[in-house]
């Protein structure tokens, strides 16, 4: 598996509240690695740092090999590096399309090749019936398929997802997390995605990293990770059957 991500050491502190304490995340290219832990683990705060929302107290973030600690949001994404968030964020005066437009020519990209790729998104993601809806009068569910085809206009090289399931009824995440295996198989991209709903998590992903209180707990396959005596205490509760 060669590195497409990874960091080093990574820190980051909030005055005296210590969220991240020398996390090392790796992503393989082409990887699906689950991130995991309880409320309040530094979960988001490891993803903001991935995508240049944060800049880390400590620590290093590598792309391909290469240091982009320094790097801002905007020059990531042009690199390749997509997200979602946990409350979605779209413009909700804008419709559908131009949500996913949006986000191709804030990373630079022409009008015409903006059209074309939030084109393929919504198609990719069932949305073409939505495109000319604005964002504010859709249901929540599709709000979040919005966000996520929003994410993907840039075709992205690394997608990092804020729990993508938050919100949604059982149905809906079982949907969402098909919907993350197509993308994954479509886009052939590496994959961080924060989930609760563990069974889902589990099995969705290749690899699983467990933060608690903002180190890393153990890193493993979703059979380990759902066996571990440290995870169950420290999250599952109890072990989780495929
Ligand atoms: N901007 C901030 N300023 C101060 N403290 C923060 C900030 N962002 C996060 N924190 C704190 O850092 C810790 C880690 O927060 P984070 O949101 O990363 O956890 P999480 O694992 O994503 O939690 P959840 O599962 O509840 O979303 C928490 O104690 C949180 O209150």
């Amino acid at each position: 598996m060669s590195l497409l991500l990874r960091t080093r050491q990574l820190s980051v502190r909030f005055g005296g509240l210590c969220a991240l304490d020398g996390v090392e995340l790796e992503l393989g290219a082409g990887e699906i690695l689950g991130l995991i832990g309880p409320n309040g683990a530094g979960k988001t705060t490891l993803l903001n740092v991935l995508s240049g929302f944060q800049r880390p107290t400590v620590g290093e973030v590598e792309l391909d090999g290469r240091t982009i600690t320094r790097w801002d949001a905007p020059r990531r994404a042009r690199a390749g590096i997509s997200r979602t968030f946990q409350d979605v964020r779209l413009f909700e005066e804008m419709s559908v399309q131009e949500n996913c437009e949006v986000a191709v020519v804030g990373c630079g990209g022409r009008r015409s090749t903006a059209r074309t790729q939030a084109t393929q998104a919504l198609e990719l993601l069932d949305l073409q019936g939505s495109a000319h809806v604005l964002a504010r009068d859709l249901p929540y569910g599709l709000q979040r398929r919005v966000g996520l085809a929003r994410a993907l206009c840039a075709r992205p090289r690394v997608l990092l997802l804020d729990e993508p399931a938050a919100g949604l009824n059982d149905d809906e995440s079982a949907a969402m997390a098909e919907t993350v295996r197509a993308i994954h198989a479509e886009l052939g991209c590496g994959v961080v995605v924060i989930e609760h709903d563990v069974r889902m998590i589990l099995g969705l992903s290749h690899r699983v990293h467990v933060l608690d209180h903002g180190v890393t707990l153990r890193v493993g396959s979703p059979d380990e990770i759902r066996t571990d005596p440290d995870v169950v205490t420290a999250y599952l509760g109890e072990e989780v059957h495929a």
